[in-house]
């Protein structure tokens, strides 16, 4: 079915899990003194955020921002937009940013910037996925899970024009699925 338009499976389900539960026990021990306030990213982050969280046995507390710059297409528009703001006030909190994907680090630049203006106590990034070749500002991950190349990724929360978000693993779409 929607398998089809996959060119190749990059990351397995059993990669993602193993991967998942090692970020999660590193984040146990970073913020096993803290109660961080952890920003899950809409809506890529989503499947990742909701295997990690389980695999982090501290105490956090969760938040969701909404923001988007890529619509349709695979190339950012580097205008990131908020659609839906956090509810939660971030002054002096411990923030861990959970993200699916840096590519050009437009997205989380502005986020980082936005929580330092909020006087965030500290900002720290969980990303599953970089994309070190797609850099267009200067933004480095603090916990990564994996390097991808430059290649257009879809699944585990990932989309091209909306789809694909519900694949169970990472996969790197036929190039005509896209191209025209
Ligand atoms: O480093 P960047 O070039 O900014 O790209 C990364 C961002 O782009 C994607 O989100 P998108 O804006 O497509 O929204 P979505 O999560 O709802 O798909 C992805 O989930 C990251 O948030
Ligand atoms: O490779 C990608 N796939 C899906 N969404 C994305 N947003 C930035 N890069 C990507
Ligand atoms: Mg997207």
């Amino acid at each position: 079915m929607i398998a089809q338009d996959i060119e190749h499976v990059l990351i397995s389900e059993e990669q993602l899990e193993e991967k998942v539960r090692e970020l999660g026990a590193t984040l146990t021990e970073e913020y096993r003194e803290k109660f961080p306030l952890a920003v899950v990213v809409l809506k890529g982050a989503l499947p990742f955020m909701s295997d990690l969280i389980k695999r982090i046995d501290t105490y956090i507390e969760l938040d969701f921002m909404d923001v988007s710059s890529y619509g349709n297409a695979t190339v950012s528009s580097g205008e990131v937009k908020i659609i839906k703001d956090l509810n939660t006030s971030i002054e002096g909190r411990d923030v861990l940013i959970i993200e699916d994907i840096i590519d050009s680090g437009k997205t989380l630049n502005y986020l980082v910037e936005l929580f330092k203006y909020r006087k965030a106590n500290s900002i720290k990034i969980v990303t599953l996925l970089d994309k070190p070749t797609g850099r267009k500002v200067d933004l480095k991950a603090d916990y990564v899970g994996f390097d991808v190349l430059d290649a257009f990724v879809v699944g585990y929360g990932l989309d091209y024009a909306e789809k694909y978000r519900n694949l169970p693993y990472i996969g790197v779409l036929k190039k005509e699925i896209y191209s025209f």
